[in-house]
């Protein structure tokens, strides 16, 4: 039987930068946040279901949706976020599972699921173990606006929109500390598939 792992967090505390590391050593890690822009392309299902509940204003004009109108809709405003997930996590979870399905095909024994959302979304009965990637919060809201150009009161909505990064930690079956070099991060990733024997 394969190993499920999920990798999770709060919002730029280094999901995607332990996922690479992840995928470095070789093995398959399925992305929720890929998943879930795959389901919004044109043509989709949830596509259109977001154009009928958030309005054709939202296109850009290759018909795509524009992530930065909806994301600034959503994360200042529960009741639109809760439409949106309505609408989008069904299908990411569909598309993850499918995904998962064909790496058990494959024959690979240890199968990690990059979800942002895995405790906020209850999904935690999806996979066997958890990783949760840590930074403080300071470190968190300051790589957010770094990254993604956001003001102070912007980056804090999208933080104070999922469970506090300290709630996740509690539980967490094993905490990767990010604040360090990338070096560092590695070495307690390797450390971590040492004691859960993962090769
Ligand atoms: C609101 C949207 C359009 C903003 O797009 P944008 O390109 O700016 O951000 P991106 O998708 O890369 O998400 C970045 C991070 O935001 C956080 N986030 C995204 N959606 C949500 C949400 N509904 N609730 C809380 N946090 C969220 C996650 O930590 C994610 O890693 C987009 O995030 C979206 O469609 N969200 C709904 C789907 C979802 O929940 N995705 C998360 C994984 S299933
Ligand atoms: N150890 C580190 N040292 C310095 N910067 C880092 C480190 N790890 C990640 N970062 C930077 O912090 C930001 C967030 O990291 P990353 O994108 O991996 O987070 P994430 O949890 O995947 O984010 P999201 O929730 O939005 O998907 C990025 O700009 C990344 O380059």
């Amino acid at each position: 039987m394969a190993l499920v792992i999920g990798v999770t967090g709060g919002i730029a505390t280094g999901k995607s930068t332990v996922s690479a590391l992840i995928k470095e050593q070789g093995f398959t890690v399925i992305d929720a946040d890929i998943a879930a822009r795959q389901v919004v392309e044109p043509g989709e299902v949830a596509h259109q279901q977001i154009i009928e509940n958030f309005g054709i204003d939202l296109l850009l004009e290759n018909g795509q949706i524009n992530r930065q109108k909806l994301g600034s809709i959503v994360f200042h405003d529960e009741e639109k976020r809760q439409l949106l997930n309505s609408i989008v996590h069904p299908e990411v979870r569909k598309k993850m599972n499918d995904e998962k399905q064909a790496a058990f095909e494959r024959g690979e024994q240890v199968i990690f699921l990059d979800i942002p959302l895995l405790f906020e979304s209850k999904l935690t009965a999806m996979v066997e173990k958890i990783i949760v990637v840590y930074v403080d919060e300071q470190t968190q809201l300051s790589r957010l606006m770094n990254r993604n150009g956001l003001s102070k009161e912007d980056a804090l909505s999208r933080i104070q929109s999922q469970i506090s990064i300290e709630e996740k930690v509690k539980l967490g079956d094993a905490i990767i500390d990010n604040r360090g070099s990338i070096e560092d991060t590695k070495h307690q990733l390797l450390a971590i598939f040492e004691k859960w024997n993962i090769q």
